[in-house]
């Protein structure tokens, strides 16, 4: 304290050695304008930077919104482009516009974003107008979008289906068919990747076989404690003879809830084709789901044809999956054309389930396990109607209501991944009334390279050019 002070004082000391300046008028005022200039100057520069930085602020603002919220892409589809996807206006858009995917380019599929349980983002799916789509769940990831068809429209699919004939699947025509499944012929089915043994993720993912029959909770929960208290973790056919202890049945009418298998009754379905050449509701059903999807339309252009199911008061189904989990040794029913695997799974990358109409009472669709972390634990015991309780989250059918699910998890390079065991989902019983839905489902193989070249071997044609497929007859009678 004592140093500044004596510094000050002589400061003040040599500021006496210089003469003070004139004391007139106009000095003063020079004084005063040199010293409000170099203040002015300061505050300009501030407030110079201040405004730029501003600015950047505003536009790094407008650009973190416009990607963030998708805004200006919500509302197109995308096409592949120089191998990264590429937003198409919508009004661009031609309903035989394709994107073919090529071997040399890494493509990477599009998938929408859930954000959070409830939120809405507005989808353009036909021109003209946009419609609300809302996010029911993450695991799996779940939107509803109600008006993907009006109430007209769907009559029209519904009358489309009756006039092409609906039919009970094959094997339940004959009543008397119920025993023609031996044991063998059961694990052979349940043996997904063909390796001889059962394993956990075959019993999960596979309550649901390609004829529409079901097994029951009960062979299901039988199965699967023989499995997990066998020391291996799996199951071999003899192992598997033993634990089913011959009361497993695979096919034929329902036998009520006394543990026996249960199936899919009095429900007739029919497949509508949505490609060239169909009824113009239909072909815009196909570019309706490749808007909403965002996928490349070559992928939906490919996929299995609409598959339309009619419910009568009493039916339900048993929870399953709609497509197979990810093996090496499986090949996907699609392309296996393109594969040399014998093994032939359902790879369904996603699904689009329209509501018809709306069911009078009951036949929601019940996702038990939707959002459910603990699911491992609880669920498999309950694959019976008990899912419709205590399913975390229920569906009424709405007529024109479409859900949109995900089966598959993504790689993480942008392709199809692990089947998402949350997607686990069944219709819960049809108590009054019909039930009239329509699933679409997007075919896609989990092997890259095989999906390419099956979409080659499609789309190849004689003069050496790839053409639009030309595929009616190839899915008429899918
Ligand atoms: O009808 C429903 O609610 C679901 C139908 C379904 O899951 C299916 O057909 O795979
Ligand atoms: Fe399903």
């Amino acid at each position: 304290m004592g140093e500044y002070k004596d510094s000050l004082h002589e400061f003040e000391g040599d500021s006496d050695f210089f003469p003070p300046p004139p004391r007139h008028r106009v000095g003063r005022e020079r004084i005063h304008i040199q010293k409000s200039s170099v203040c002015s100057r300061a505050y300009f520069v501030v407030v110079m930077a201040f405004f730029h930085l501003y600015i950047i602020n505003i536009i790094a603002l407008l650009l973190y919104v416009h990607y963030n919220t998708g805004s200006g892409e919500q509302d197109v589809p995308l096409e592949k482009s120089a191998g990264s996807p590429r937003a198409v206006p919508a009004e661009h858009q031609t309903p035989s516009s394709t994107a073919h995917l090529s071997p040399e380019m890494s493509f990477q599929l599009p998938r929408l974003e859930g954000i959070r349980v409830g939120h809405v983002q507005r989808v353009s799916i036909v021109p003209d107008r946009t419609h609300n789509m809302r996010t029911l769940s993450l695991k799996p990831l779940l939107f509803e979008i109600p008006g993907f068809l009006s109430v007209e429209e769907s009559n029209v699919v519904m009358q489309l289906a009756q006039l092409k004939g609906l039919t009970h699947s094959s094997l339940l025509t004959n009543p008397d068919q119920e025993e023609q499944l031996t044991q063998d012929e059961l694990f052979s089915l349940l043996d997904l990747n063909q390796d001889g043994l059962l394993q956990r993720e075959e019993i999960l993912s596979l309550s649901h076989s390609t004829d529409g029959s079901w097994l029951s909770s009960y062979n299901l929960r039988k199965i699967h404690t023989g499995l997990e208290t066998n020391p291996s973790g799996v199951l071999s056919l003899q192992e598997f003879k033993r634990v089913s202890g011959g009361v497993l049945r695979y096919s034929g009418a329902a036998q009520g809830l006394d543990g026996h298998t249960k199936v899919r009754q009095r429900s007739t379905h029919t497949r509508l084709y949505l490609g060239e050449g169909t009824h113009h509701l239909l072909k815009s059903v196909r570019n309706r789901v490749t808007r909403l999807t965002r996928l490349p339309s070559s992928l939906v252009d490919l996929s299995e044809a609409m598959e339309v199911v009619r419910y009568e008061q009493g039916v339900f189904s048993h929870a399953h999956h709609d497509s197979s989990p990810t093996h090496p040794d499986n090949s996907c029913t699609h392309t296996h054309l393109a594969a040399n695997t014998s093994n032939q799974v359902a790879c369904r990358y996603l699904t689009v389930l329209l509501y018809l109409n709306s069911a009078d009472s009951g036949g929601e669709t019940s996702f038990p396990v939707a959002d459910n972390r603990t699911y491992e634990e609880e669920v498999l015991g309950d694959l019976s109607q008990q899912y419709c309780d205590k399913g975390n989250l229920k569906v009424k059918p709405v007529a024109g209501t479409a859900l949109l699910w995900y089966n598959h998890l993504s790689d993480g390079n942008g392709w199809v991944g692990e089947l998402d065991e949350f997607s686990l989902h069944g219709d819960c019983l049809v108590t009054r009334g019909f039930k009239w839905t329509g699933s679409v489902w997007v075919n896609i193989d989990p092997d890259q390279q095989r999906q390419e070249r099956y979409q080659r071997l499609v789309s190849w044609h004689p003069e050496g050019h790839s053409k639009t497929p030309e595929h009616g007859d190839f899915h008429q009678d899918l």
